[in-house]
């Protein structure tokens, strides 16, 4: 958060100063320094291949459901862009300068522009500014916060009333919230899951730097697909066989590979 390609540029020079040219020590670089084509959408594009699975499964699709988007910086902004491009109705939208609305649906590539000449989403005159403090709690079928940690709590738990939340941000929920979501019967899809298109990508992009190959934005796009859709129903499976959610199937799933891995390296008990 609060970073872009040029910052992964500074990082890249300064390592390189000291130890040679190493495209493949950071990630999310601009493309003209070896940077993955398709890596800024990336993290929004996982989200919503995420919430297209998730939808998928519960019989519904992008195209019928309503999103409400806390933050509007690199996730939040493709989340909502991409949401738009598959008929998805993007109904609020907030950021550090406020929130806007629009029952009818917001003109997503119209905010976007309005961002980029202004900063922000306030004041955006194709939607009336509304309260940035009661975006959690807009009705809506998919609440998405992608801006910053801890937003949900005890607290605003119970004022949620969407049918799914999506953690395109990292930790945006917290463990008293994410008992009271459960026990209200609100699906969340976790972040660990959720917003893994952007690591994903970026280990297209560490692989491309090492092979010295750089890909097609079609090959990365669909790749990331294909990861995000097995990867889904893999997580799908395990909360199935063990009756539990998703942000605890996808731990469960995370360690116990970890420690398949470990055993066959000898370090069984
Ligand atoms: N950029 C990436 O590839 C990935 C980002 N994430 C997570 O997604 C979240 C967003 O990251 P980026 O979009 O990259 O950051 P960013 O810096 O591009 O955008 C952050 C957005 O959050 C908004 N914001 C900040 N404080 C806010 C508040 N109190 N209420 C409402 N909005 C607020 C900002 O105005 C901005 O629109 C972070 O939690 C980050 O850790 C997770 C995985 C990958
Ligand atoms: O690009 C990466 O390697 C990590 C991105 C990510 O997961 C994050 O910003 O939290």
């Amino acid at each position: 958060m609060g970073t872009n390609p040029q910052t992964m540029a500074w990082i890249l020079d300064e390592y390189s100063k000291f130890h040679g040219y190493s495209p493949a020590v950071v990630t999310g670089k601009p493309v003209d320094l070896g940077g993955s084509v398709g890596r800024e959408a990336a993290t929004g594009r996982g989200v919503v291949y995420a919430t297209e699975a998730l939808l998928k499964d519960f019989g519904k699709h992008i195209a019928d459901q309503t999103f409400v988007i806390q933050g509007f910086g690199n996730v939040g902004s493709w989340t909502a862009r991409l949401l738009c491009e598959k008929g998805g109705k993007v109904l609020v939208v907030s950021d550090a300068t406020g929130a806007v609305q629009n029952p009818c649906g917001i003109d997503v590539p119209g905010l976007i522009r309005h961002h980029q000449n202004t900063g922000g989403v306030k004041g955006f005159s194709g939607c009336i500014d509304t309260d940035p403090n009661s975006v959690l709690s807009e009705p809506c079928d998919v609440l998405i916060p992608a801006a910053i940690g801890g937003v949900l709590t005890r607290e605003n738990a119970h004022d949620v009333r969407a049918k799914f939340v999506v953690e395109a941000a990292n930790h945006p929920t917290d463990p008293d919230a994410d008992e009271i979501l459960a026990k209200r019967n609100i699906i969340v899809l976790p972040d660990v899951y959720a917003n893994a298109g952007g690591v994903t990508v970026s280990y297209f992009e560490w692989v491309q730097n090492i092979q010295g190959f750089m890909w097609e934005k079609h090959k990365v796009s669909t790749t990331l697909e294909t990861y995000m859709t097995n990867a889904y129903k893999d997580l799908k499976e395990v909360c199935k066989s063990k009756n539990c959610s998703y942000r605890m199937g996808a731990f469960c799933l995370g360690i116990d590979r970890v420690a398949r891995a470990t055993v066959l390296r000898g370090w069984g008990a």
